[in-house]
């Protein structure tokens, strides 16, 4: 975070002091509002109808002793003098920010600390909103003891939480938890979006996700440290044919996946590559036969890759299995000189010193599994610190890294870059056979002639949004059926645009810390 400290810094020096923390607290207590007038309310034992609203509505403010405290007590301040009945739990009362907790007093708000347990407990138990302003992005390590029970009686007692910044207990930086962390259900950030918001497992305590913009724009570096493509973006990025393409032109993918054993991974890879923009898709392998059945538009080989044709990229490891004769295959087509994917079974056993010697780009795309095996560590310290063993594998291998899961992250070998975030997606994505769906896609638009980061996070977000696009509950197949829907989408030339369909001519990456 210093990066946005820098950032605060510098405005701040130009501001009347306090400007920016006030305007922090009016879009933190403007979203307060919103959340209190929306809400149905939630019953309690002693108002068990009532619905609520922002006059009478009772927040609980938990204050740290740090500006993420201040911003909570100013609002508090505000939300008060709009009528709610708002009470302030002080962490440390010889430490809450003075300017903030004598404007809540002033409106009448009430002070309590943790030690009053009973007064505290029955404050959670009845309150419409808690207000998380215990800790920021001055926050380090796990919470303390004292913060971290305040936090287990929050989450015990069950109402509506919005965070302050970032849900306290979380990292800002890398998306780690350790330990006990708040779970909100909205948290306005202020300036711009933190890693923490972004990368699971942080971002599933977030919730939905507000940013208030503090003027702070200006003042970020030119390269943030992470970054999301919005659908404009990947509007922007994807290929379209034009007056002069020709079939080769648009460029020919080559997929090299499928056994005996699992002939479907061929036919979900080669699905997948169908929709991602190439003029043609080469199948080389034993399941030509499955392929044909389904795509006959697909030139199909069963020899080996080299004598397949000509190709601008390669896909190679789809249930591929388990054999030596799959690493003979991988090592055949990493030895071409055009991109080639890696996943799934052809990762197995990857030598990095043989990626590093490749001219041409090398996109790997592994499950948290199939990272820990290339890192030689386990699956749950790679889903615990996304961020950090996505840029690991990326240095260590020289190849441009699509870590997927829960949050997608994609990592350049350039350590200047910053590692994308791709917003799009759902949990029901978790189905055998999406993965090969997206290693078609992302491999097409390696043929179709996009930088290997560009063509990863274009097919994540494609992908993302085929997911949830397809009909409930989604199988492999329905998501690539989805693509060209998801497609539609991105480009604003299908049925509505939805929430990510703002067409933009230039490329924006939204920056980040
Ligand atoms: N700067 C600006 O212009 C603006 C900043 N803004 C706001 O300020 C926030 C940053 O404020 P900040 O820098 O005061 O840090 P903050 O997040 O409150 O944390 C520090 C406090 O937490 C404590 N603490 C630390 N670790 C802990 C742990 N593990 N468990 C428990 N406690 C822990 C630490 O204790 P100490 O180490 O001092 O004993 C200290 O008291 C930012 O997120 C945003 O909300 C906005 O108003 C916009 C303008
Ligand atoms: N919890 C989740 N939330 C969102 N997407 C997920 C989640 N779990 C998995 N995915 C996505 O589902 C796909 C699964 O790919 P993969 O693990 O390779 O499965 P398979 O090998 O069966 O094809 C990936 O795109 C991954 O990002
Ligand atoms: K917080």
């Amino acid at each position: 975070m210093e990066t946005v400290r820098a950032a605060e810094s510098a405005l701040m020096a130009r501001l009347p002091e306090g400007t920016l923390m006030t305007r922090a607290a009016a879009g933190l207590a403007a979203a307060c509002a919103t959340l209190l007038a929306s809400a149905a309310g939630r019953p309690t034992r002693d108002r068990p109808t009532r619905t609520a609203r922002l006059y009478g509505a009772r927040v609980a403010l938990l204050v740290g002793s740090g500006d993420n405290g201040g911003d909570a007590l100013y609002a508090g301040a505000r939300l008060a003098r709009r009528g709610a009945a708002v009470t302030a739990v002080l962490l440390s009362p010889e430490r809450a920010h003075p300017a903030g907790l004598a404007a809540l007093v002033r409106v009448g708000g009430r002070v309590l600390t943790p030690a009053d347990t009973s007064s505290v407990s029955s404050l959670l138990r009845s309150a419409d909103l808690v207000v998380d302003g215990i800790v920021g992005i001055g926050g380090r390590g796990g919470l303390r003891p004292d913060a971290a029970h305040l936090a287990q009686r929050v989450a015990d007692a069950g109402a509506p939480v919005v965070a302050v910044d970032l849900p306290s207990g979380v990292d800002p930086d890398s998306g780690e938890v350790n330990g006990p962390a708040v779970r909100a259900a909205l948290t306005v950030t202020f300036g711009t979006l933190k890693p923490g918001l972004l990368v699971d497992p942080a971002r599933t305590h977030a919730g939905e996700v507000h940013l208030v913009d503090i003027g702070l724009t200006p003042q970020l570096p030119a390269v943030p440290e992470l970054a999301a493509l919005e659908s404009a973006d990947v509007a922007a990025l994807l290929p379209r044919p034009s007056a002069e393409s020709d079939k080769y032109r648009r460029g020919v993918v080559g997929i090299a996946a499928g056994s005996a054993r699992y002939p479907g991974a061929a036919v979900l890879c080669v699905a997948g590559a169908l929709h991602g923009g190439a003029g043609a898709v080469r199948y080389a392998g034993p399941a030509g036969d499955h392929v044909l059945a389904r795509y006959p538009e697909t030139l199909v080989s069963s020899g080996s890759p080299h004598h397949a044709g000509r190709v601008q990229s390669w896909v190679v490891g789809p249930g591929l299995g388990e054999e030596p004769a799959a690493r003979e295959l991988v090592a055949e087509v990493l030895a071409t000189e055009v991109p080639v994917l890696v996943d799934a079974d052809g990762l197995r056993g990857l030598d990095p010193d043989r990626l590093r010697t490749r001219e041409a780009p090398t996109l790997l795309t592994p499950h948290a599994g199939e990272a820990a095996a290339l890192l030689g560590t386990t699956r749950e310290r790679v889903e615990s610190a996304r961020l950090a063993a996505v840029r690991e594998l990326s240095q260590r291998y020289g190849a441009t890294v699509l870590l997927k899961g829960s949050t997608t992250l994609i990592a350049d070998p350039d350590p200047r870059g910053p590692v994308r975030a791709n917003p799009t997606g759902t949990p029901w994505l978790a189905t055998a056979g999406s993965g090969d769906v997206l290693s078609g896609l992302a491999g097409s638009l390696l043929a179709s002639g996009l930088p290997a980061l560009d063509a990863a996070s274009a097919a994540a977000h494609l992908h993302g949004l085929a997911g949830s696009l397809a009909p409930t509950p989604p199988s492999a197949t329905t998501v690539a059926a989805a693509l060209p829907q998801a497609w539609a989408r991105v480009t604003g030339t299908g049925t509505g645009t939805g929430t990510h369909g703002t067409a933009s001519p230039s490329p924006s990456a939204f920056p980040l810390p």
